[in-house]
């Protein structure tokens, strides 16, 4: 579906939005519940990437296929290779095929599983025979995706010894590997990260707990692109929130005061505020340890008439989309001044923005909820948008509550 958005002009937005619940915080809960049936979850995600992952953990035989989700993927290969007598062929999209994945496979085999490669060695899909995996001690690159890390650590409870992982390099991503140790804590499996060493506890049942999943604040980052494009006053609530967030992309509250938003917290939500305009016309931002929002403030910026320089984008390659490559040619249709290298992005200020260009999703659905808060500014084409369900299906009928105008063509 491909669709025509314009913004709500001069009118002041006011909306309160309940977002679905993070699909990181969902996809770790969904596999523990799984291994721990005493745990119950709340404000699960309604995304693909959540409803793929729970068909995923009901089968022990046969294929699953879980289309776009490098989470899914990653910690189902995990629980799969511990989960004894399964025999699964794990796959999924074309662009999973291409997402690496022998980090994990390595580490795994190394603590005993067996794995094999069904078409291209270090890619999806995968012949996964569950077993006991007998040993305890891994040591593994970590500075390419902290989903293999995560993967290992959420099944490390529920092996015999535990587990104790070295981690080699510079660690990426590390929000998203204190999210799992949290989650861990929250069941009562006892860790410690310390430099580069994590250790788990082993356990062998958790009593009922309840799980409740914070929402998605890499989703809310499209409202915090939103306010920033708005006029001074401008105020949107989100719920469910909280102030001690599991979730790196929680960072956004610090990111967005340069853009003259103001984050306050009121009971389970935030509000949203313009109150400046943008302190300085060059935002810098390291974003090694939330790759999520680096889209929204690359566009952001755009629509500010702002430059930037963006780095520790080193994962960006491997997503949903060569997301670098994919932000240089969207925003050079639209008339950016941008450079891309394998880690880094820079914008410099332009000040007009072509009109009703179409922008290309390329199966990412943060391409399209990136480029939607650019309506406040100019009209425009998102083609494909339903990608957006991978994590957020409810974010077109969202905006229409903000009075965007979304007609499909
Ligand atoms: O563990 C997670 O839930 C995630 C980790 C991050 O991936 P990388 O560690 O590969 O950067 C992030 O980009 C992804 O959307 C979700
Ligand atoms: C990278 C993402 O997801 P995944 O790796 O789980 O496919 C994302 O949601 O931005």
């Amino acid at each position: 579906m491909k669709i025509h958005l314009s913004g709500p002009n001069n009118k002041l937005l006011a909306a309160t939005i309940k977002i679905t619940g993070s699909k990181s915080e969902s996809n770790r809960s969904l596999l523990l519940s799984a291994l721990y049936p005493g745990i119950e979850i709340k404000n699960l995600s309604n995304s693909d990437d959540a409803q793929v992952m729970e068909k995923g953990l009901r089968i022990k035989e046969g294929t699953v296929d879980i289309h776009h989700a490098g989470t899914a993927m990653r910690f189902l290969t995990g629980y799969f290779a511990a989960l004894e007598g399964s025999d699964i062929v794990l796959t999924g999209s074309k662009r999973m095929t291409e997402r690496p994945i022998r980090i994990l496979v390595d580490a795994l085999k190394e603590l005993g599983a067996d794995i094999s490669y069904v078409k291209a060695a270090g890619y999806p899909p995968l012949r996964i025979k569950g077993k006991k995996l007998v040993r305890n001690k891994v040591s593994l690159p970590a500075n390419v995706s902290s989903q293999y890390i995560s993967s290992l650590l959420l099944i490390a409870p529920s092996l015999k010894n535990g587990l104790e992982l070295e981690l080699v390099g510079k660690i990426t991503s590390v929000p998203y590997i204190k999210m799992t140790l949290g989650l861990l804590s929250e069941i009562g499996v006892q860790s410690s990260f310390e430099g580069n060493l994590i250790k788990v506890e082993t356990k062998s049942d958790v009593n009922s707990t309840t799980l409740v999943v914070e929402s998605d604040w890499s989703s809310a980052s499209y409202f915090y692109s939103i306010v920033a494009l708005s006029k001074v006053g401008t105020e949107i609530i989100l719920s469910a929130y909280k102030e001690n967030s599991l979730q790196g992309d929680s960072v956004l509250q610090e990111v967005y005061k340069d853009f003259g938003v103001e984050t306050s917290f009121g009971e389970n939500q935030i509000a949203i505020k313009k109150i400046a305009e943008a302190s300085q016309s060059k935002i810098q931002c390291d974003l090694a340890n939330a790759p999520d929002i680096a889209q929204t403030i690359a566009v952001t910026c755009f629509g500010l008439g702002l430059s930037c320089h963006l780095v520790g984008l080193h994962t960006l390659k491997i997503k949903e989309t060569d997301r670098l490559e994919a932000l240089h040619t969207e925003l050079t249709k639209l008339g950016a001044d941008i450079s891309v290298t394998d880690k880094s992005l820079t914008l410099n200020i332009t000040n007009a923005i072509n009109m009703d260009v179409a922008i290309d999703t390329y199966n990412d659905h943060r391409m399209a909820m990136a480029f939607a808060p650019l309506a406040m500014r100019t009209s425009i084409v998102i083609n494909d948008a339903m990608v957006v369900t991978k994590s957020y299906p409810d974010f077109w009928s969202d905006l229409q509550k903000l009075q965007f105008q979304v007609k499909e063509l």
